[in-house]
């Protein structure tokens, strides 16, 4: 790739190297609009050069076919050093990649498709490639990280949780070994040392949230002067005493597997480090606060916006609250706090349902993930949320979290000096990626046309008629022979759900977050023949079900969506997890009138109910369909708002350090 394509990418010879973070403004925004059609067309040019390159890699093939184990290990040792002096480009390149994939094909039993190669060439270009779901994006980046790492670039792989971190590096391991590699994983739960080790290796393969925990736990033990950072970080690493604090070697390379929704979904997700405030204290507070809330009465004092996800206190209940809070003096004086741990008492009892936004595990609260459907370890809502649902729920009340140190996803990964992502499910927000992290989406067409059959959804007037629906399609499938997996969006639906197939006598499994230790046997069964799952998101993004032996003949596995999601990519993500690599396979929707997604956007007044009622008989795809595009644009519209408020305190903040 003479063809300056990809840049020398060596790096920096500083110790905590990271690229300087830049404002998303709104001239960023207006730009990523006007600029559409130009960078679609950029990317399309851009995809042609790289074709190009993509050709040459496979015209070297037969070069490195012939060559003995042992020539090809001095052959990739000489392209090493090539690629150490001269960098990431030319001639070095397309031998790197033609090198990788030979050896692959020798330690994997796995030769890079065509479409793999220019796919991996779009990740070293910085950008991100959009493959459809199941076209080997686990093998795709292995070319892009390994001739990245072979030029001494550490390269840090990225993946949605510990599980597939885990997986992928174990899994591609003897590759990167015959490579001249070495791999590091994180994991929770390991020590500083362990994770010095394991980002000291030349390829890293984390979870986001590890990646940007360690990095803020870094931030903190360098200081906290955000604006002379560098200078002290080369200082004292000249006097070398910060190696024994600091885990990582920077942030380089990053090749974020899933990238919507660690990007874009996961922006949200505030990142904080933080010391924790007395529980005895909370649990006063969040009890009187909870007293006061049930005092109230919907709609006289107070209304719930299931959409917006808000509570508004009416005039009424504010009266009535100061009424009740005269002789309780402390914090209960003044109206703004008194009214604000209210609402937030409010929103605990009727916004906030367990099996649904949280599990309770050991006797704690846990937040699942609506996008993923984990728990999300360690984490607690703020502002005394998680205090009130604590009381509500009657277990151990803990402490709130007062941040000593915070970040977002949005800022941590826009310090890569490079950064690339690839997923099945871009295109809906490449504008968004455009804006916020100057990333371009390029598709790489399949290497076989899918074979996925995609039935017509089913429509429901009631959630009771559609789960005997599930069940009985469940049953007529699994009875042929075919594999099932019924994708739900919570935990409490996925047990009802398992409660009905039960009852009608239909065996199966359940994986969600109360089950996530079987996680890995139970997609290891997923693909026999008749076995039926339940599971929330975790079956979605990722997650490769293999085919047992002459199930693909019987039609493969079918997949059945039994709720749409707030995001249409989470809805096209569990669909493809059938038909894979052109495998045969089927998906079908199956919704109600009383779905989730219906319900909480058809707030608003009697109007808009009895419009929802007319769409909903006339033409329901019509109705899910709005439905869905208005939680898109609310979504997109709290990550915009999030990102400039986590702009503007940043910079306010920035004086006191308390922002990375
Ligand atoms: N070049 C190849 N030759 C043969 N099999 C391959 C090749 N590349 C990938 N596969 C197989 O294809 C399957 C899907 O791969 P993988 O899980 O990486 O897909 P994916 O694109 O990451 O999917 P998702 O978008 O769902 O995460 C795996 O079983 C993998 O072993």
């Amino acid at each position: 790739m003479s063809d300056g394509a990809v840049q020398n990418l060596l790096p920096p010879p500083v110790l905590l190297p990271h690229r300087q973070d830049r404002h998303t403004t709104w001239i960023d925004r207006v730009e990523s609009v006007a600029m559409a059609l130009p960078a679609r067309l950029e990317a399309r040019r851009r995809l042609w050069r790289l074709t190009r390159v993509r050709d040459r890699v496979l015209a070297r093939a037969p070069d490195f076919d012939r060559l003995s184990d042992a020539e090809l290990s001095a052959r990739i040792a000489r392209i090493r050093d090539t690629l150490r002096s001269c960098g990431l480009q030319g001639a070095a390149l397309v031998d790197a990649f033609a090198a990788i994939r030979e050896q692959s094909t020798r330690t994997l039993e796995l030769r890079h498709f065509p479409c793999q190669i220019l796919g991996a060439l779009v990740l070293l270009d910085g950008q991100v490639t959009e493959m459809d779901t199941g076209e080997g994006k686990t093998l795709t980046a292995t070319l892009a990280a390994g001739a990245a790492a072979m030029a001494g670039l550490p390269t840090h792989v990225v993946t949605v949780n510990d599980y597939l971190a885990a997986r992928d590096a174990e899994t591609l391991s003897p590759l990167y070994r015959a490579l001249g590699l070495t791999v590091g994983i994180i994991r929770t739960g390991l020590s500083p040392a362990q994770r010095r080790g394991a980002y000291a290796a030349d390829i890293t393969y984390a979870s986001n949230a590890e990646l940007a925990f360690d990095y803020l736990r870094d931030r903190l033990a360098l200081g906290r002067e955000a604006g002379n950072l560098r200078l002290k970080v080369e200082r004292l690493a000249r006097r070398g005493s910060l190696r024994g604090e600091v885990v990582m070697r920077g942030l380089h390379f990053a090749i974020v597997d899933e990238a919507d929704s660690v990007l874009v979904d996961e922006a949200r997700t505030p990142l904080i480090i933080a010391t924790e405030t007395d529980p005895t204290h909370e649990r006063t507070w969040a009890e009187r606060a909870l007293t006061l809330a049930d005092g109230l009465e919907a709609p006289a004092d107070y209304i719930v916006h299931r959409d917006r996800r808000t509570v508004e206190l009416t005039p009424a209940g504010r009266a009535c609250l100061a009424d009740a809070a005269e002789d309780l003096g402390g914090l209960w004086e003044s109206s703004i706090r008194r009214e604000e741990s209210v609402r937030q008492a409010l929103s605990a009892r009727h916004l906030f349902h367990s099996g649904e936004h949280y599990i309770l595990r050991d006797s704690k609260v846990q937040i699942v993930d609506e996008y993923t459907g984990r728990v999300l370890e360690d984490r607690s809502w703020n502002g005394g949320l998680h205090q009130l649902i604590e009381v509500k729920e009657g277990v151990e009340v803990t402490g709130r979290k007062h941040a000593v140190i915070r970040t977002s996803y949005q800022r941590f990964f826009r310090r890569y000096g490079r950064l690339a992502g690839m997923t099945g499910t871009a295109r809906e927000v490449a504008g968004e990626l455009r804006a916020v992290y100057r990333l371009n989406v390029l598709r790489v067409a399949p290497n076989r046309p899918s074979q996925r059959q995609q039935l017509p959804a089913r429509y429901f007037a009631t959630l009771v008629e559609k789960h005997a629906a599930i069940a009985a399609r469940a049953a007529e499938m699994a009875g042929a022979g075919r594999p099932v997996l019924i994708g739900t969006r919570s935990v409490a639906a996925s047990e009802t759900l398992s409660t009905v197939l039960t009852q009608v006598g239909v065996p199966h499994d359940v994986l969600n977050a109360e089950s996530e230790a079987e996680e890995a046997a139970i997609i290891a069964a997923a693909g026999t023949a008749g076995r039926v799952i339940v599971a929330t998101n975790m079956a979605g993004r990722g997650v490769d079900i293999s085919l047992g032996p002459g199930v693909e003949a019987l039609g493969g596995l079918h997949v059945i969506l039994s709720e749409r999601h707030d995001a249409r990519r989470i809805d096209r993500q569990l669909a493809g997890r059938t038909g894979r690599q052109g495998q045969r396979g089927s998906f079908e929707a199956m919704l109600s009138a009383q779905d989730p997604l219906l319900s909480s956007s058809r707030e608003g007044g009697p109007f808009s109910a009895a419009m929802h009622r007319i769409g909903m008989k006339l033409h329901p795809a019509g109705a899910f369909g709005r439905a869905q595009r208005r939680a898109e644009r609310m979504h997109g519209q709290m990550r915009k708002d999030l990102l400039k408020m986590d702009e503007m305190t940043g910079s306010m903040l920035s004086f006191t350090g308390d922002r990375e």
